[in-house]
């Protein structure tokens, strides 16, 4: 098992990370720090480059250039790290239609090293949270949209991770949904975990996010506390930069 990070340091850094997608620059030259219990709101337009991000930090894909560290150490060398301590939940949840909601959480515990009674805590754990007892014995091809995200939520935070990755996590949910998703990120953060949400929703940054990124055609263009800005302020940086192409506003 590795080391935890002292509470000093950054769980998550970027430095000029790039990555190509399609024979183009999806992600340019990317830097990024988040320390524990920030929450951090990655916004952009359609093909910004959030999801290639985001999957970056998942460790899902590998960047082209430059390095990303988690817990301080290089993810090239110590893959393993996303295992132990990165919970990350995509904007489609990876389910297996024919597994249950149970058979998800027992299959997501072992593959982050959980067995015997630590597991069956953290799944009594994550149950209770979530709510998620109705759902247990269904089909994960069965859930509603609404229910694989929050099923895809509880296995991304089962072994409770430093650093929880959400990719678009509003979509999809209704607004009592969208509620209970913002009290949890939260209560996340309050514990300590840090956390980065990729959205283009404005609303969402505002609710839950301390702080703000905002990317275009892939490259960082701002990055700043939520606190100072208010909606308006908020909407026309974004708009700045998207109209802009990002030359004026950066
Ligand atoms: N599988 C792929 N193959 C080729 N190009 C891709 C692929 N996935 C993404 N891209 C390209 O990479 C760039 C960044 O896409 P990405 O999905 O990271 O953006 P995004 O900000 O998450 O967009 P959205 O909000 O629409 O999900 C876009 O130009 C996109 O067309």
């Amino acid at each position: 098992m590795i080391a935890p990070t002292p509470d000093s340091s950054p769980v998550l850094q970027l430095e000029h990370v790039s990555r190509r997608r399609g024979g183009r620059p999806a992600v340019r030259e990317l830097d990024l720090s988040l320390a524990g219990g920030q929450v951090l709101g990655l916004l952009g337009v359609n093909g910004a480059g959030k999801s290639t991000t985001l999957s970056m930090i998942a460790g899902a894909l590998r960047p082209d250039g430059g390095t990303i560290r988690l817990d301080s150490r290089d993810f090239a060398e110590y893959p393993e790290l996303a295992r132990q301590r990165l919970g990350w939940l995509p904007e489609r949840a990876p389910l297996w239609p024919e597994l249950t909601s149970s058979e998800h959480l027992d299959a997501h515990g072992r593959l982050r090293g959980l067995r015997g009674t630590a597991l069956r805590q953290a799944r009594e754990r994550i149950i209770e949270r979530l709510e998620l007892q109705p759902l247990l014995r269904r089909l994960a091809g069965a859930l509603s949209q609404g229910q694989r995200q929050r099923l895809g939520l509880a296995c991304a935070l089962l072994h409770e991770p430093a650093l929880l990755v959400l990719d678009e996590p509003g979509n999809a949910l209704d607004p009592v949904q969208t509620a209970t998703l913002r009290t949890l990120i939260r209560e996340q953060a309050a514990a300590g975990t840090a956390v980065i949400l990729s959205t283009h929703l404005l609303a969402e940054v505002i609710a839950v996010c301390s702080r703000v990124a905002i990317l275009h055609e892939g490259v960082l263009h701002h990055d700043g506390p939520v606190a100072a800005d208010d909606h308006a302020t908020l909407e026309r940086r974004f708009f700045d930069i998207a109209m802009a192409g990002g030359a004026q506003a950066a």
